[in-house]
């Protein structure tokens, strides 16, 4: 069993390839031994998280998370632990390793209620759902339990996942279970690392039940997590143009502020030399702020030589530019108001998609409203399934794309597209995601591949809120800067 951090590409399996997994795995062992494995971890995880817990309600549904839940009080009871164990099964129309369970805890003389429980516990143990919920809303006495497993106010584990949680979306039904801790089971589902995901399951656990990391590599999976980046040490003999130019084109008049953090970010994030070609002719000529900032009019950048950041606060204005960026032979990220004119423009959209046969590098970086107009769908169906709306996107316009929001996903066509999971609600002000194109410009301008640049500043830009000074406020100017103690 481990916690989850950020550390390493773990692969994320959904309801599918889980089930295969299953299936395989159950061939060679003994009935029966998966739940009762799964059990065992359950409880060890529950004393460890609350080594005191003498009062214990596992909530359990009818399928076999909720047979999970029946093992663990098997053992929590062995422990000395004072189980209160409810089952919204029958013993006649269970599963067979549930039923299994039910008849184990039963001879154990552990008693299984089919009432809502009263009083305070130490822990809960939510076995309601796991990858076999449904998108319909819970009732009756499942709603009941959830609410009063909220109502709580103490630790809550679930088990596999908080219940009313899609294992592959991260869509919650309305009532679900707010989890501090989750244990996943067998795999890990892609669901507890975006869009509710990270807020219903608390920490994540992880216990394989035994499978070896070669079958769980067996099956495809459907995404994997992103991991913290190897940091390469730079040469001694090494000079401003080892690590590349960028170019940050937008600041239409008005919004220039947005193409200066995305151009100190590139700056703070290792670029070599950082150019601003602002779209408002009377704007800024030098930043005296950041003198290292190099202000060209558009028309005189040479775009066959540097990185292009473009779109930041660059207005309709940015139209007027986009082919020519499009058309240029450099990398590009595509940011902000770039990306709503081209989600306008079926011209543009077939140069952008032309870039892929020329094997040059895009990235994309929208939030979901971004990828809602580039894919002439809603919002709420972009959030509905976040992988698959990153990998259509990735698909239609060949290139990678960055579907910003808590647990962003980056996708391109050649690859397994990655969740990651640095980076909290701090972020949510104005101006992060300017600072964002900016470090994906640095790293692709340091040589990077699309997906590998988009990756690595996605984490590492999710690595700063992290580390920021809780007493300290985020502002998007220090986080393009490389956090609040760097000026
Ligand atoms: N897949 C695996 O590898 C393993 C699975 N195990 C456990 O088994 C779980 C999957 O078991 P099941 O396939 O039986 O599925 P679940 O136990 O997750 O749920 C299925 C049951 O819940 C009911 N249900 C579904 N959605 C509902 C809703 N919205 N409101 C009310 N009732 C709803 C269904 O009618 C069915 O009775 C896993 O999540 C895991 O906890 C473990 O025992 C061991 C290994
Ligand atoms: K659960």
């Amino acid at each position: 069993m481990q916690l989850i951090t950020p550390s390493f590409h773990h692969p994320l399996h959904g309801v599918e390839q889980t089930r295969q997994l299953e299936h395989a795995l159950a061939q060679t062992l003994p009935a029966h031994t998966l739940m009762q494995r799964a059990g065992l971890t359950v409880a060890r995880l529950a004393l460890a998280i609350t080594p005191h817990a003498q009062r214990i309600w596992i909530a359990c549904g009818p399928g076999n998370n909720g047979g999970d839940g029946l093992e663990a009080a098997w053992h929590l009871q062995q422990w000395g632990k004072h189980c209160v164990v409810t089952w919204l099964g029958d013993a006649g129309h269970a599963p067979a390793d549930s039923a299994a369970a039910h008849q184990k805890l039963t001879e154990a003389g552990v008693l299984i209620q089919t009432k809502a429980p009263s009083g305070h516990f130490d822990l809960c143990i939510d076995a309601l759902l796991g990858i076999g919920t449904s998108p319909r809303e819970p009732q009756g006495p499942m709603a009941d339990w959830i609410r009063l497993i909220n109502a709580q106010g103490g630790p809550v584990l679930s088990v596999d996942l908080p219940s009313g949680l899609h294992a592959d979306t991260g869509q919650t039904t309305r009532l679900s279970v707010q989890a501090s801790h989750t244990l996943s089971l067998l795999t890990l589902k892609p669901g507890l690392f975006t869009a509710q995901g990270r807020d219903t399951a608390g920490a994540i656990w992880f216990d394989a039940l035994g499978a070896e990391t070669h079958t769980l590599g067996t099956v495809k999976p459907l995404a994997r997590l992103n991991a913290r980046p190897l940091v390469h040490t730079r040469q001694h003999a090494s000079h401003k143009g080892s690590y590349g130019d960028v170019a940050v084109i937008g600041g239409a008049a008005g919004m220039t502020g947005a193409a200066l953090l995305a151009a100190s970010a590139a700056l703070h994030a290792g670029a070599g030399r950082v150019f601003v070609g602002l779209l408002d002719d009377d704007a800024l000529k030098v930043d005296a702020q950041q003198p290292e900032l190099m202000f060209r009019s558009f028309r005189s950048l040479d775009l066959s030589s540097m990185t292009l950041v473009c779109g930041c606060g660059g207005g309709p204005v940015i139209q007027t530019v986009l082919h020519k960026v499009l058309t240029s032979q450099s990398p590009v990220v595509i940011d902000a108001d770039a990306l709503n004119e081209i989600a306008k423009d079926s011209t543009l959209q077939a140069t952008l998609s032309a870039r892929r046969g020329q094997k040059l590098a895009t990235v994309l970086t929208p939030h979901p409203l971004e990828a809602a107009r580039l894919l002439a769908i809603s919002t709420h169906q972009i959030q509905g399934d976040r992988l698959a709306a990153a990998q259509a996107m990735a698909q239609r316009f060949g290139c990678t794309v960055v579907l910003k929001g808590s647990g962003t996903v980056i996708a391109c066509p050649e690859q397994t597209p990655v969740i990651n999971i640095t980076g909290n609600a701090r972020l949510a002000s104005a101006g992060t995601g300017d600072v964002l194109a900016g470090m994906v410009g640095a790293q692709l301008a340091a040589g990077h591949t699309a997906f590998d640049a988009a990756c690595r500043a996605v984490y590492q830009h999710g690595h700063l809120a992290d580390t920021w000074s809780p007493e300290l406020a985020l502002t998007a100017k220090q986080l393009a800067n490389g956090g609040p103690s760097c000026g």
